[in-house]
């Protein structure tokens, strides 16, 4: 018997009809048997059944039915989508036309004829699965669009050409890779690009293909049947089957291992694919968009990712600015988040104080519009008054950077805070260098850290490395070296 055989409950009070049927049935399915309604509706409401066949009546004495269609009823209170087929005795046609009444799917005859028995039984364990499976789907999709479109602020020039863009490739059904670095709203430009476009009305399904083993990948992906590995309880649909029609959001597919690429880019290939332990072939008519942090090109280059898989999923692609390149948006972004983590927090904050908004803009943002929503949140928690002053966001304070820093963690941060010990007059400044490590950093790597300090101390040299050198407390090959490893053109 396959690893995942239907489920199938036979109820009759005459155990040698049970007997009977348990033998004929057991080949194809795994078999529960019950002598009375109050057992039926014990393992029901225990077993994930995929179809029930039952007797209409259980007491020796009547023939009425009134018991199978009280049963059938509390069947179909339990789950409306169960199939149940009654067994009628020979002659009682009116039975099963009030049982098909009552929500049965279909009836068989005693004595029945085994072929058909069966036929009727996979026909409906089958159309069964199918309606389970629709409403699935209606559920995630109705889950999907009760989720809010995100308010998307970009008024910024260099966020210009991504609208322009947006504007001209959503409608049309071409995957579009959307690259920027982490927090840049990768999502945000995705989930508007499925709500310009012809498949607004299904579902947006998004999924991190970098973060999953490759076991789970397979099943989050492609889904699985009941059985196909030990905590497979019940069949899963998957997020491409989920997405049919509408649109899937690949995040972090940089990252997704050298396996697994063949195997997405046979799917979107070909539209076809097998759920996990499943022969059969699916197929899902779906829009791709994917995102990377990281330089994908490289790992092209480097072999780490096929390129025949960014070729599919390149058609378009779009650059998202780093905050620091559209600070045009900060005040809008802050007043966004403000707005919506005051209403959450219950507290009636208005606005920012000006001292804190000139702190806001001078920061650097590595962690980008992420980092300013939880900046804003920490703010929104900590501020006394209606507006937020700028102790409030958590940025190390500017007199204090040098000493601060250095007792800090991150050597990048105390580099940077040491060359501006003798900068205290641009005190604004001063205090943003000192924040690389901090609030919004505190989820940087320090490689990250060491490459905005380096960005940093050059803007602060005017592009001059001799200075940038000094500053940062390193010679000039050293920077030289440390440059070329980020990737970083001086000039
Ligand atoms: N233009 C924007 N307007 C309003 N909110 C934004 C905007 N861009 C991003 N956000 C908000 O910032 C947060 C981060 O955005 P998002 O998750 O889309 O970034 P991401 O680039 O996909 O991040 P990651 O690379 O880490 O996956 C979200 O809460 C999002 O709602």
């Amino acid at each position: 018997m396959p690893a995942a055989s239907p489920r199938i409950l036979v109820a009759d009070d005459q155990s040698d009809i049970v007997e009977a049927l348990r033998l004929l049935l057991k080949r194809e399915f795994v078999v529960h048997t019950a002598a009375s309604p109050a057992a039926v509706l014990e393992i029901a409401g225990r077993e994930e059944l995929d179809l029930v066949l039952m007797d209409l009546n259980y007491a020796r004495d009547t023939t009425s039915g009134k018991e199978g269609f009280e049963l059938l009823d509390k069947l179909r209170e339990l789950d409306t989508t169960l199939p149940v087929v009654v067994m009628t005795a020979w002659g009682s046609i009116e039975g099963a036309v009030e049982a098909v009444r009552r929500g049965a799917r279909d009836y068989v005859q005693k004595p029945w004829d085994s072929a058909r028995l069966l036929a009727t039984l996979r026909t409906q364990i089958e159309l069964g699965s199918a309606l389970r499976r629709s409403r699935r789907l209606e559920q995630e999709s109705s889950r999907q669009r009760a989720q809010q479109l995100p308010k998307m602020i970009a008024e910024a020039p260099s966020m210009r050409p991504v609208l322009d863009l947006l504007e001209r490739v959503a409608p049309s059904d071409a995957n579009v890779l959307i690259l920027g670095e982490h927090g840049t709203g990768k999502e945000v430009i995705a989930r508007r690009m499925h709500d310009a476009s012809l498949r607004a009305s299904r579902a947006f399904v998004a999924v991190d293909a970098g973060g999953m083993s490759p076991g789970v990948f397979e099943s989050e992906l492609f889904g699985h049947v009941r059985g196909a590995f030990t905590d497979a309880k019940a069949d899963r649909v998957g997020c491409f089957e989920l997405a049919d029609g509408g649109t899937l959001f690949l995040d972090e597919i940089g990252n997704l291992p050298i396996a697994q690429q063949a195997k997405l880019l046979r799917v979107i290939q070909t539209g076809e694919f097998h759920p996990v332990g499943s022969s059969r072939t699916r197929r899902a008519n779906v829009r791709v968009l994917a995102a990377t942090n990281i330089d994908i090109g490289r790992e092209v280059a480097e072999g780490r990712f096929r390129e025949d898989l960014l070729y599919r999923l390149n058609t378009v692609e779009v650059h998202l600015p780093p905050l620091r390149e559209r600070r045009e948006d900060i005040a809008g972004l802050a007043a966004h988040f403000l707005e919506r983590q005051a209403a959450r927090y219950g507290k009636p904050l208005r606005s920012l104080s000006p001292a804190a908004m000139r702190a806001l803009l001078e920061h650097l943002w590595p962690g980008n519009v992420r980092e300013l929503e939880h900046v804003m949140e920490r703010a929104v928690l900590m501020a006394r008054g209606d507006a937020i002053a700028p102790e409030d966001l958590g940025f190390r304070k500017p007199a204090a950077v040098a000493g601060a820093a250095s007792t800090g963690a991150a050597a990048g941060a105390e580099r940077v805070s040491a060359s501006h010990a003798g900068n205290a007059g641009n005190a604004g400044n001063a205090g943003n260098a000192g924040n690389a490590g901090a609030p919004g950093g505190e989820n940087m790597t320090l490689e990250e850290i060491e490459y905005h300090a380096i960005q940093r101390a050059l803007a602060r040299a005017g592009g001059n490395v001799n200075d940038a050198a000094v500053a940062l407390g390193l010679s000039r090959s050293a920077l030289y070296r440390r440059l070329q490893a980020h990737g970083i053109k001086v000039g």
